[in-house]
């Protein structure tokens, strides 16, 4: 168990109607790339949401570096990034537009970063576009960008390589294994296969 973790679950409980998935469930976890294993059904998403304050545990608790999620909500999620592979959530935007709302939301971004990570994902191009054009892999690169530029201490990333063409699974792979993000960020990632990154752990649901 790590002694000072990043990311602190505690007793955690969580069940879809009728459908028990999490029964006081301890994760404590430090810097560096988690791989979430578990059968279709197991759980991963869900506790990847959980962390990332997209769904609400029926007990126990959810702490970034001693931020508690439930007592400081907004403080929580400025620490935090999930990324999942959902579809837009506000289709009516272009990309551009989608990506400015999350510089707001997270005002210590780099916007000169992001630009980066667009250009690597070869994405500047579709910036004006609306961001219900996108393919499914670039709406991933899309979020992926995002993901990678945001300056937060958790990393939840669902499938990071599904979609992704060899080009951008390589980019992903070096980014992700770069060693000062690995000593800065906990990425929690599932992945029906071997990521192929360097790993703190792993966790079997
Ligand atoms: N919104 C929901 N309402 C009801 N049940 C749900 C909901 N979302 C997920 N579930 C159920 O919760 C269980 C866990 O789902 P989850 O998506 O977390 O699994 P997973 O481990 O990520 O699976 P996979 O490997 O197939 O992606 C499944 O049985 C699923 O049917």
């Amino acid at each position: 168990m790590e002694l000072n973790p990043v990311l602190r679950i505690d007793q955690l409980t969580f069940e879809f109607a009728s459908h028990p998935l999490f029964r006081r469930f301890d994760l404590h976890l430090g810097a560096g790339i988690t791989w979430l294993r578990g059968e279709n059904g197991a759980g991963k998403t869900t506790l990847l949401k959980l962390a990332g304050g997209a769904l609400t545990p029926h007990g126990g608790s959810i702490a970034l570096d001693g931020v508690d999620l439930h007592a400081q909500p907004l403080a929580y999620r400025l620490q935090c990034c999930y990324c999942g592979g959902d579809t837009p959530q506000l289709p009516w935007l272009t990309v551009r537009e989608i990506l400015d709302l999350h510089l707001s939301l997270y005002p210590h971004t780099d916007p000169a970063l992001l630009n980066a990570e667009l250009e690597a994902f070869h994405l500047l191009h579709t910036l004006d576009q609306p961001v219900t054009t996108l393919s499914l892999g670039q709406h991933k690169k899309m979020q992926l960008a995002l993901a990678l530029a945001l300056p937060v201490r958790l990393l939840l990333i669902d499938e990071p390589f599904n979609g992704l063409d060899a080009d951008a699974m390589a980019y992903l792979r070096r980014q992700l294994s770069a060693p000062e993000r690995l000593a800065r960020q906990c990425i929690l990632l599932t992945s029906h296969l071997d990521p192929a990154l360097p790993l703190a752990g792993t966790v079997q649901l």
